[in-house]
């Protein structure tokens, strides 16, 4: 069996890589890093680390990779053989491989009738729906309706902590040991990709919102307040109290609708909880605050962990939130020189004022109790 998957970087070989090795399929990875493209091919195999006190290694074998920006014609022959495609590569690049993808869907369909499924593994709601938006935009109608019934593009929601790291084997990850991968299954075509780690469910949202409400949503308070108080990484900002506070409050509130709006088990919620702040401590993970809250723009955008869950707070428990409008003012405030959207954030704040700032990034109503909330939360830190 073959799958394609887009994003050689820290999850897609750290975890996908990982997952599609152990469940028999050869890896071909599709990326425009020419230095981890050529290592793959060198090797045909890398190592994941376990962070963790035994550092158990694993050797992934059976891989391959592809530079999609100098041999885009081997990606569209590699997909049109595909028995899976998977990507890891950032929201903000999906729209960029869709036109790719659709190619060597159209090559496919000469060469065979079998569907595909193409499962975006991103940190979002509704990634493959997103990706298959931006394929379909490049088909003709004719195409859109031979495809429909041919290719699926199940939404899912995957969980590993895996940081950036530099290793002298540098093809080498080290990844937390805890790993969830949930795939809807009523949108996949044909048989179901018999990937050894993938739990399939009948609709997605649940768990899609508890992990970006849950893990998110506290991951990202940690990284913004870290920064804000001069911490470089995030199990030292968890060592820090007032950061902890600060996580498990918004965590309690993104707890309290997800509970309401859901059913789940007040109980094992919040263990779920205290196992991620489990997890953010780890110190066997080197995870620069730097990581987890890069891109500003899209974790304050309206459907992402900090500005969701507010305003499903507000409107599921009936008042303001208090710990998640702090995170929001916090990721306001994340100044990092080396983050291209922090600094356009910044500039933005400076040239057009708070307000509209806020009101641009997370589409709330300027005149609302929850623009006012982040507002004089801002000005309280
Ligand atoms: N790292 C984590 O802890 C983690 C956990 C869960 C989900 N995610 C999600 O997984 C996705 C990838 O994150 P990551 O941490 O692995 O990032 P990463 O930067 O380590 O990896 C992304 C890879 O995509 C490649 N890439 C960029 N543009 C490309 C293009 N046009 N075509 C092909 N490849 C391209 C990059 O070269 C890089 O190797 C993100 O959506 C992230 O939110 C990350
Ligand atoms: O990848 P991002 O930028 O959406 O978010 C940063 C981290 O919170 C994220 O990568 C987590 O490590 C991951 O989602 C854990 O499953």
């Amino acid at each position: 069996m073959l799958a394609v998957h887009f994003g050689a970087g820290n999850i897609g070989r750290g975890f996908i890589g990982n997952l599609l090795y152990h469940s028999k399929y050869e890896t071909c990875f599709v990326d425009v890093n020419s230095e981890i493209v050529n290592l793959l091919n060198e090797k045909n195999e890398y190592r994941v680390v376990l962070a963790e006190p035994t550092q158990e290694e694993v050797t992934i074998k059976n891989v391959r990779a592809i530079n999609s920006a100098s041999n885009p014609e081997q990606v569209i022959a590699a997909i049109a053989e595909a028995d899976l495609v998977t990507t890891a590569i950032g929201p903000n690049i999906l729209p960029l491989i869709a036109g790719l993808i659709a190619d060597g869907l159209r090559k496919r369909v000469e060469q065979t009738d079998k569907p595909l499924n193409i499962i975006a593994c991103e940190n979002m709601i509704g990634g493959s729906s997103l990706l298959k938006e931006k394929i379909f935009e490049k088909l003709t109608a004719d195409e859109q309706s031979q495809f429909e019934g041919r290719f699926g593009f199940p939404d899912s929601a995957v969980d590993r902590i895996v940081p950036n790291q530099v290793n002298v084997d540098k093809l080498m990850v080290k990844v937390e040991p805890f790993y969830e991968w949930v795939v809807e299954e009523p949108k996949i075509i044909g048989e179901k990709p018999p990937v050894k780690g993938i739990t399939y469910v009948q609709e997605l949202v649940p768990y899609i919102e508890r992990k970006l409400f849950t893990v998110n949503t506290g991951h990202a308070l940690a990284a913004y307040f870290g920064y804000y108080f001069g911490m470089d990484t995030i199990n030292h900002a968890m060592e820090n109290k007032q950061i902890l506070e600060l996580v498990e409050g918004a965590l309690k509130e993104s707890g309290a609708f997800l509970v309401e709006k859901y059913g789940f088990n007040e109980e094992e919620h919040n263990k779920y909880i205290q196992k991620i702040i489990g997890r953010f401590s780890n110190s066997y993970i080197v995870d620069e605050v730097t990581r987890v809250a890069r891109s500003p723009i899209r974790k304050l955008g309206p459907n992402d962990r900090l500005v969701s869950p507010a305003r499903q707070y507000q409107e599921i428990v009936g008042k303001n939130p208090e710990y998640l409008l702090k995170g929001i003012a916090a990721a306001l405030m994340y100044g990092f020189q080396g983050d291209e959207e922090a600094v356009q954030v910044q500039a933005a704040i400076n040239e057009q004022g708070l307000e509209t700032t806020i009101e641009k990034l997370t589409q709330l109503d300027g005149t609302s109790s929850l623009v006012k909330g982040i507002i004089e939360q801002y000005h309280q830190l």
